[in-house]
């Protein structure tokens, strides 16, 4: 077993494993030694006594493979696997350590069909960075154990599987930093570089990044960006502020990356976000150039890359985000700071009609806003933590004149226009 997998498995009772239910995680860890009565972690709850469970844990040391083929592992399972498999997301890491998170997938084995998964088991371990645990219930019925899969047939150390309380943070915080939000420049481009060979887009985007960047310079003229969900009417009030206020109209991503957006978006969460990143620092070049000689008007910048990656990341309720004033929701140091962020506000319902009355097509992430109540309010509310600068909200529901209105009084009394 290679080194960093024995070191990882020698620190098993530290680590916490969660399992998605429902969209929310359950908990439960393991020891070497049951301490008083055994209770059997609610995971386990539901699963037949002849049953059998399994984890698979991506182990690659390289975070760009590694996260790729978490992603594919899922549609090859989804695939491969038999009905009834109960095909659910995992994770393991210990608690409040950074970096420590291991992503993966949980299943149940039932009796009839467990030589065809052991198949798929087998190949998947032996061609991929991927520990694979098995869970079998004892004899008695009492208690659930977990041992190493690939050991099972001969000796297996056998650890009992315990409940475990729920932690301080959602466990997709602990990895968030740098792998979901990105907050520079090289981090997001670090990212990109890798991906060269395997995805060879990545050269012309990182080809449209200007030599040299400046978030220190002031601009001129304000800068004015317009956040929201989709359909809450941000083509529409900028395009508006553009003509009332004789401004530019900038969007991020910009112009410049629309023919490969696509491209990304197919892309595990890594890869997806450090492209929208670096399209960030791309719009804010162009800020630079077009404040100096007028105002500017930006669809989306920072707000919407952070708020979806931050609540896509973590599932379950507003609860699970990271708290209010964590270092996740701060401005990146290096990124030009707009002098305003007016955020679009609007009714569940009412977004929904004009988005019917649209009838454009939406993006797996404006489906998911449609139909999972908590992702909206998740967006919603870490739009509203990210600061430095803090968006303004703006009810924008009235007619497209009001709110245009609404939007140009915020905008003289802050930006002094
Ligand atoms: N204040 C308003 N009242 C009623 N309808 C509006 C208003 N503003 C915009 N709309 C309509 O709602 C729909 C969505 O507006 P718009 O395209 O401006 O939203 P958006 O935020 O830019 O969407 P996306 O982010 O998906 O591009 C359009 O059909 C638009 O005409
Ligand atoms: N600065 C940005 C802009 C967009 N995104 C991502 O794109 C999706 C929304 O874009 P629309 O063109 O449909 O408005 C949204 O799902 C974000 O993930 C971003 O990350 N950063």
């Amino acid at each position: 077993m290679a080194r960093h997998l024995k070191l990882l498995v020698q620190r098993w009772s530290s680590r916490v494993f969660s399992v998605e239910v429902d969209g929310a995680p359950r908990y439960f860890g393991v020891r070497e030694q049951l301490r008083g009565e055994p209770v059997p972690p609610d995971v386990f709850s539901e699963v037949q006594k002849q049953d059998r469970c399994y984890s698979l844990l991506v182990c690659s040391g390289d975070r760009v493979t590694g996260d790729r083929f978490h992603w594919e592992l899922r549609d090859r399972l989804q695939t491969q696997l038999p009905p009834g498999s109960g095909l659910r997301s995992m994770s393991s890491f210990i608690p409040d350590q950074k970096g420590s998170l291991l992503k993966g997938y949980f299943l149940q084995s039932q009796a009839g069909n467990s030589s065809l998964i052991e198949d798929i088991l087998t190949d998947l371990e032996q061609r991929n960075p991927v520990l694979v645990c098995s869970y079998s219930q004892s004899e008695d019925g009492q208690q659930w154990t977990q041992c190493l899969w690939y050991q099972s047939e001969e000796n297996p150390v056998r650890f009992c599987v315990v409940p475990s309380e729920t932690p301080k943070h959602h466990p997709s915080v602990l990895n968030m930093i740098n792998s979901d939000v990105f907050y520079s420049l090289e981090e997001a481009c670090d990212v990109l570089k890798q991906c060269g060979d395997i995805i060879p887009e990545t050269r012309s985007v990182l080809g449209m990044l200007p030599s040299s960047l400046d978030a220190r310079r002031k601009p001129d003229f304000p800068v004015i960006v317009i956040e929201g969900l989709d359909a809450t009417g941000k083509t529409t009030l900028t395009e508006s502020l553009r003509d009332s206020l004789g401004a530019t109209l900038l969007r991020s991503p910009p112009q410049c990356l629309s023919a490969w957006r696509g491209r990304f978006d197919r892309e595990p969460p890594l890869i997806r976000r450090a492209f929208y990143a670096v399209g960030n620092y791309i719009t804010a070049e162009q800020i630079n150039q077009e404040a100096s000689k007028s105002p500017v008007i930006v669809d989306r910048f920072w707000h919407s890359t952070a708020a979806y990656a931050i609540a896509t990341a973590v599932t379950g309720p507003v609860s699970n985000l990271p708290h209010e004033g964590a270092e996740v929701y701060r401005w990146p140091g290096d990124l030009l700071q707009p002098s305003l962020v007016i955020l679009l506000t609007l009714d569940p319902e009412e977004r929904k009609r004009r988005l019917r009355s649209r009838g454009l097509m939406k993006t797996d992430e404006e489906e998911e806003l449609d139909h999972n109540k908590l992702f909206r309010l998740r967006v919603e509310e870490a739009y509203r933590r990210i600061v430095g600068p803090a968006c303004t909200a703006l009810d924008a529901s009235p007619s497209a004149d009001l709110v245009l209105q609404q939007a140009l009084l915020l905008i003289r009394a802050k930006c002094h226009l």
